[in-house]
């Protein structure tokens, strides 16, 4: 089977008064579908630039971008911007939800940026609420609700679309261990089909253990590749909690087998409505 998600050749500069600086180092590396694929690394190793670039919100100064075949940047503008809305889902670290709509509004939100009716679109994301466990906040405004329930209503959002790429940006950041482990479950649970590509964003080396593939990055390039990280890892996945976090090691790094793991049960709003 193909990749995914091929990355081919990609090197971002961003500009610097007035010279231009080097982030991205000729990245090339291919991520299959099915898999819960962990990007790490140090704060500043090009992580955010990365996914920006593999979610089209940004463009590599060379090389290019495969989301299962579609070459990204040959796109028009326009082109682009409705592949992203058709196929892409992103989970924000702050959440972005919009403070005067309601959960199933707010989960709704791609659907009316695709044109769909405001009330079907707004019922759609209550069926995803609904398949989140969440259903009971579906009227609520993001203030009256927790870190927590905010953030699930991020992932609603991220997937009500049923996009093939959902790229999360240190969804566990803010959360304890036990949540942060939860929604690495629920992530596992609701966004994991053999068509489907998840790549997430982490510093947080207690969920290491719950990837497929860990990929780390250091000054704009990868540095490592495989299912559990390396031991001499010290910088990546540094633990700064005091809260009982895990390091990722030959012990705790396990790789859960994605032939163990049950079958996923890809989110589908439109079989609940
Ligand atoms: N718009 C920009 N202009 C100039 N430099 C930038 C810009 N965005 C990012 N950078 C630089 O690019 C490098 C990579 O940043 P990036 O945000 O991708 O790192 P990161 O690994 O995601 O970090 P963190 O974990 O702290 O979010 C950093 O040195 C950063 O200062």
């Amino acid at each position: 089977m193909s990749a995914a998600i091929q990355i081919a050749g990609v090197s971002k500069d961003f500009p610097v008064g007035d010279r231009s600086v080097r982030v991205l180092h000729d990245i090339t590396i291919d991520l299959r579908a099915g898999e819960l694929n962990f990007l790490v690394g140090e704060s500043g190793s090009g992580k955010t630039t990365l996914i920006s670039i593999v979610a089209g919100i940004l463009f590599p100064t060379e090389g290019s971008v495969r989301i299962f075949g579609t070459d990204l940047y040959s796109l028009s503008d326009t082109q682009l911007v409705k592949f992203r809305l058709k196929n892409i889902g992103f989970i924000f670290q702050q959440y972005n939800l919009i403070p005067t709509l309601t959960s199933a509004e707010n989960a709704g939100v791609p659907l009316i940026a695709a044109g769909m009716r405001r009330d079907k679109a707004t019922q759609r994301g209550r069926a995803v609420l609904d398949r989140l466990n969440i259903a009971d906040q579906a009227d609520k405004l993001p203030r009256q609700l927790s870190g927590g329930q905010q953030q699930r209503v991020a992932i609603a959002r991220a997937l009500v679309h049923e996009p093939r790429l959902v790229v999360c940006d240190e969804p566990t950041a803010a959360l304890d261990a036990g949540s942060g482990r939860k929604v690495m479950d629920l992530l596992r649970e609701v966004a994991l089909a053999p068509d489907r590509a998840v790549i997430i964003v982490t510093h947080d080396n207690r969920v290491f253990d719950l990837a497929d593939r860990i990929v780390g990055m250091e000054d704009g390039r990868i540095t490592h590749d495989g299912t559990q990280m390396p031991d001499d890892s010290h910088g990546i996945g540094r633990d700064d909690t005091d809260d009982g976090g895990i390091r990722a090691s030959s012990e705790t790094g396990r790789k859960r087998s994605a032939a163990a793991a049950p079958a996923p049960a890809p989110i589908s709003a439109k079989a609940t409505t």
